[in-house]
């Protein structure tokens, strides 16, 4: 049994949300980034999430204020939050008292992720990589995880980006032979920004685990 984690994001309806818990997904991931399409907005009321503790929140945040993301974690009763833009080593070392911090880092392959990570590396809890492109996320796009396995990281990571129910073998391969903490799924189990698929990811949450 693979007992790597599951994150479905930029969930915006409360009976998907539960409907994830029930197929044994972990983490369930809300997008507080007003130009994305999943942005939450007022789609699900914030006492509504609050007190559901089925499955772990993650609050998705893009170079937002310490006050906004502090408040944001109070309202939703939030358990981590993904910081998925250019926050500091500083920003996420002050919210980690308070919070699980998953910082993310947007590859395309030519960068120093050596020099990119270690600054991070004391300031948060997980690390999480997703790929590059004009948009901050969600852009259903894969990189190439080899450049993960070339150098050494001593965090557990969450691994991001284009993964669908066609990765399956490649995503099980992967993350038995690497440090990968969760598996981080979002457009592409979906019929339209913000709506997911539940029978897929049903199928992708028994096989990845089974
Ligand atoms: O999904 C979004 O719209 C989004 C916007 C801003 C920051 C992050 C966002 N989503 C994150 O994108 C990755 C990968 O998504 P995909 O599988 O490529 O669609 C995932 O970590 C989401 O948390």
């Amino acid at each position: 049994m693979n007992d790597v984690k599951i994150k479905v994001c930029g969930m915006t309806s409360l009976k998907q949300v539960q409907e994830l818990a029930l197929i044994g997904v972990d983490y369930a991931g809300f997008i507080f980034y007003e130009k994305s399409p999943r942005h939450l907005g007022n789609k699900i009321a914030a006492s509504d999430l609050k007190y559901f503790s089925d499955i772990k929140k993650v609050g998705v945040f893009v170079n937002e204020s310490k006050e906004k993301i502090i408040r944001t974690i109070d309202e939703y009763g939030l358990d981590a939050v993904q910081l998925h833009g250019d926050e500091t080593p500083e920003l996420c070392e002050s919210l980690k008292d308070t919070i699980t911090v998953i910082k993310a880092f947007r590859v395309t392959g030519d960068e120093d992720l050596v020099n990119m990570l270690q600054p991070y590396e004391d300031s948060v809890d997980y690390f999480l990589f997703d790929t590059k492109a004009k948009e901050y996320g969600g852009t259903g796009k894969k990189f190439d995880w080899s450049v993960l396995e070339k150098i050494s990281i001593n965090k557990p990571y969450f691994l991001s980006g284009g993964i669908g129910i066609n990765d399956i073998e490649q995503v099980k391969l992967f993350t038995s032979a690497n440090n990968v903490f969760a598996v981080d799924v979002n457009s592409k189990f979906e019929t339209e920004p913000g709506v997911k698929e539940i029978f897929p990811l049903k199928e992708f949450v028994a096989q990845i685990r089974g």
